[in-house]
């Protein structure tokens, strides 16, 4: 890539090296690839790369970053550069020189979960929901840079007070732990370097250039800290767009935009119009829903790429339904564009709990994904117990499966009595579960272990009898409840979860994991427009098969061709070339709790939401909505989002007609899928 893929006002932002600069404008205009550009030339002009800090929002995008970098820079040059997050920064400033507010190096950082328990130890109280709160609350005092004192007498009611009162003990704790929160990794570099003129002056010295992304969803904190890192140089570039800032709910803060032409007066503005991602049909949806926002800074956004595919409305009946169509729609794309891959794909989301019922549908269409930011339903603890007991059903010589569900939940058996079985498994060659019952075996373990051994052992040979002839949904599901009963799976969750919403909440994902299987063993009929298909009715045994299945192809898969399931929220900078938006629906989409207001500034930023949402995609978008949605495990009526109509799309719009659709899918994607398995017996046969 050389400056020759520039054009002209990117070119100037790169070049603009007198002072500081500030890049403003709309999605996909390539502020990003300005951020790179500039490093190469940073590089060029004698910068050294030790010199130069790269700031963007996440650690992933730190990552694409430096491999951007190292393609533009080469290998050395692109590994010495500092290309972090505001919050590694802090880490390293304070790692280096956290002893002048008396930290030592090796200081900890507490995690949300940590943060909670201390917060409940200074406060004094078990209520995990009062701990949340203070947890929310001075981390936005933190997040304006307000000590314990000034949070106190800038409380507004009882409650903050209290808060403050907390945040004075919480701070104590930390500061005898010699630990820190993540907010301290802002917090303390900023205190540090404004009250101790020799770190500042090292890192001002150290730190020759600095270059910032996502600058609209800094914080006040991070401003500061920004502005002390510079110093009066002032040697940096900031690239953002006040239309994407989404994370006001987090402090961050809009001002920062305001405010750097007064700090820095001679900063200079470049505006970016070209967009280079997306077409005219998905950039006119995208300026018509930001259009009623209210302007900070005028932009058009235009883009040379065509109008492209009008953008899909999909209107589903529920969530499964939505998510099937999501699924048909991957592999229309895929049947008739070939070189289309399922890295090509993003289903994005509003919460992050809307991924399951995607996920559940791509594994059954065998499609890989793997989930961003946020944890896939398939790798909470709890689905995964479940699951290690199902994969014992088919194949007890699965030892990892043997050794999970032995110890899960806790039947007495002790990791010495394990240790000697597994010895005894491997000097015999058998598995752990062939082991159990082996004459030998008594020889090494005491009677009473070997009872719990033999009771595990009979119990599951018992279980896959009657799974195998558990046969239709309600006998799926009766089996599966019964098992759960056995083995007290409610108990165990209630016992290792301090917090009870969350172990309820483990509970509830169980309970739809039953559903999801017994569902599995009625056989599927669906209806859509038109054609019904079905498949057969089957035992849980069948079924916890195609379960073990799909679970080994998903762990063998660690490979980079996955559609990506993800939050909008993480989806920010990133774009592929088809999108689906789920869930466009009020309450979902601009997202409303029940006990919640929402004001006009919380439905402005719910639309830049939008926007970023609809302006990750290049070349296709769909829209989907639910005619009726489930709503704390009721179904509701669901009415469209807002926002679609503020997409105007008439003129550029289709909506999708199932029918058609999915029989051209079907065929297609059965003909591709034929012709591949041809051809890989073919080449199986030639390689013989
Ligand atoms: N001058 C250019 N010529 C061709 N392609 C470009 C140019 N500038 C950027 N691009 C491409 O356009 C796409 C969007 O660029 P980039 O991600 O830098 O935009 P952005 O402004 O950072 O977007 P976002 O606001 O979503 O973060 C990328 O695929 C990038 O490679
Ligand atoms: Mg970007």
């Amino acid at each position: 890539m050389s400056e020759a893929l520039l054009n002209p006002a990117q070119l100037a932002a790169v070049h603009h090296l007198a002072g500081p600069c500030l890049v403003i404008a709309g999605a996909g205009s390539g502020k990003t690839r300005v951020i790179t550009q500039k490093i190469a030339k940073l590089l060029s002009e004698g910068y050294r790369a030790k010199s130069i800090a790269a700031i963007t929002f996440t650690n992933k995008a730190s990552q694409e970053m430096r491999e951007r970098a190292k393609h533009l820079v080469g290998n050395k040059a692109g590994q010495d550069l500092l290309i972090s997050t505001f919050h590694s920064l802090g880490v390293r400033i304070l790692r280096e020189d956290g002893r002048h507010l008396g930290l030592k190096e090796q200081f900890s950082i507490l995690d949300s979960d940590d943060v909670l328990s201390v917060l409940r130890d200074a406060g004094g109280t078990t209520d995990a929901a009062t701990a949340k709160s203070w947890q929310w609350t001075i981390s936005l005092w933190k997040n304006q840079n307000l000590s314990p004192q000034q949070a106190l007498a800038y409380a507004k009611d009882d409650m903050e007070r209290a808060a403050a009162v907390v945040m004075q003990r919480y701070q104590e704790r930390l500061t005898a732990y010699q630990a820190v929160d993540f907010d301290d990794l802002i917090g303390m570099p900023l205190r540090l370097l404004q009250t101790n003129d020799e770190a500042r002056g090292k890192w001002q010295e150290t730190l020759r250039y600095v270059l910032v992304d996502e600058y609209q969803d800094t914080n006040a904190v991070q401003y500061e800290l920004l502005k002390c890192l510079v110093g009066t140089r002032a040697m940096f570039t900031a690239v953002g767009d006040d239309d994407q800032s989404i994370y006001g709910w987090r402090g961050a803060t809009i001002e920062n935009l305001k405010k750097l032409p007064v700090d820095f007066p001679q900063l200079k503005i470049i505006p970016l119009e070209q967009n280079y991602r997306s077409t005219g049909a998905i950039l006119r949806a995208a300026n018509n829903v930001i259009g009623t926002n209210p302007k900070l800074f005028a932009k058009t956004l235009w883009s040379e790429l065509g109008e492209g595919d009008p953008i899909t409305l999909v209107e589903a009946d529920g969530e499964e339904h939505e998510a099937e169509r999501a699924v048909a729609r991957i592999q229309s794309i895929i049947a008739s564009h070939p070189t289309t891959k399922f890295s090509d794909f993003a289903i994005l989301y509003r919460a992050n709990h809307q991924a399951r019922i995607f996920e559940q549908a791509l594994r059954r269409a065998e499609i890989p994904y793997k989930v961003s930011g946020g944890q896939s339903f398939f790798d909470k603890t709890e689905i995964k117990d479940l699951c290690s007991w199902l994969r014992l059903l088919v194949n007890q010589d699965d030892d990892p499966a043997f050794l999970r569900a032995v110890t899960t939940p806790k039947r007495g058996i002790g990791h010495q009595t394990l240790g000697h079985l597994s010895e005894f498994s491997a000097k015999w060659k058998l598995s752990m579960f062939e082991s159990l019952f082996a004459e030998s075996l008594k020889a090494t373990l005491s009677s009473k272990a070997l009872h719990g051994l033999h009771e595990f052992g009979r119990y599951i040979v018992d279980l896959e009898y009657r799974a195998r002839h558990a046969v239709g949904a309600e006998e799926g599901k009766a089996l599966m409840m019964e098992w759960l009963k056995d083995i007290s799976y409610e108990q165990h969750l209630i016992d290792q979860e301090d917090n009870e919403k969350v172990a309820v909440a483990r509970w509830g994902n169980v309970l739809d994991f039953v559903d999801w299987v017994s569902k599995r063993c009625g056989g599927e009929i669906s209806t859509e427009g038109g054609i019904t298909t079905e498949s057969p009715r089957q035992s849980l045994l069948d079924v916890a098969q195609t379960i073990s299945v799909i679970l080994s192809l998903a762990e063998r898969k660690e490979e980079q061709d996955q559609v990506v399931l993800t939050t909008l929220h993480a989806s920010k900078g990133l774009e592929w070339p088809h999108v689906v938006l789920a869930g466009v629906n009020e309450g979902l989409l601009p997202f409303k709790a029940d006990n919640d207001e929402l004001t006009p500034q919380r439905v402005e930023e719910e639309r830049r939401l939008m926007y970023v949402g609809i302006t990750r995609a290049r070349r296709t978008l769909a829209v989907s909505t639910l005619r009726r949605r489930k709503k704390n495990r009721e179904t509701v009526v669901g009415v469209p989002s807002r926002f679609i109509a503020e997409m105007k799309l008439d003129e550029g719009l289709v909506k999708e007609d199932p029918r058609e659709k999915l029989k051209r899918m079907r065929e297609q994607f059965a003909a591709k899928a034929a012709a591949s398995a041809e051809k890989q017996a073919q080449a199986a046969k030639d390689e013989r």
